[in-house]
């Protein structure tokens, strides 16, 4: 029942077999995959689903408990001073199953030259010791690199590949991303 593309959160009281595969066949079929992403204005949510389309697994949307500003100019004030605090917002998304993950996409748009804060909190919520971390952006012309001091510093157990900065319309640059990490075939 889980591959149908979500992961089991605490507020939907659900359980999730310990046997489920991703939804459709890669070369890392035999391994759980979860795509989760932050996404204020859509675009990494629109990479994501397209990541989520090419190799199956679980996806979910990584939410704040308080939203951010719909307004460009409020949220880019939001999220300077949470930067600057090194804040780790509180997150209403909760992984029950995090244990059944072996391979976690981690998709966030590039805010002030890193990722969000939001995905401090997440990162931080979960033991990743030994899986392994794939991350991924959209930005407004950044590269992924200058988010990846703070990736690292938050997953040191973990292993982290090699990162893709792409927009929505970029799916067959995202494609060749997968094919030469070897999700894709
Ligand atoms: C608070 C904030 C800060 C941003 N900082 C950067 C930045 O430092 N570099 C950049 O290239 N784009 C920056 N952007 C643009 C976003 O990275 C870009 O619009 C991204 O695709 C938004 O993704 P989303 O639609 O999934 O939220 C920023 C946008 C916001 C709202």
């Amino acid at each position: 029942a889980c591959g149908n593309g979500s992961a089991t959160q605490s507020n939907q009281n659900q359980t999730q077999a310990e046997s489920s595969a991703p939804a459709n066949g890669s070369s890392n079929s035999d391994k759980k995959i979860l795509i989760a992403y932050f996404s204020h204005s859509g675009n990494t949510e629109a990479v994501a689903q397209q990541i989520h389309d090419m190799i199956g697994g679980d996806i979910v949307k990584i939410e704040t408990v308080n939203p951010y500003p719909s307004d460009y100019h409020e949220c880019t004030e939001v999220a300077k001073a949470e930067k600057d605090s090194n804040a780790r917002p509180q997150l209403s998304t909760v992984i029950d199953n995090m244990n059944d993950y072996d391979t976690i996409f981690i998709g966030y748009p590039i805010w002030w030259h890193t990722a969000p804060m939001a995905i401090g909190t997440f990162l931080e919520s979960y033991d990743l010791s030994g899986k392994t971390i794939v991350p991924f952006c959209t930005s407004g012309g950044s590269d992924i690199s200058e988010s990846m001091p703070m990736i690292k510093e938050l997953c040191q157990k973990a292993t982290i590949k090699e990162g893709l900065t792409a927009s929505k319309n970029d799916v067959e640059k995202t494609k060749a991303w997968l094919q030469k990490l070897g999700y894709v075939k």
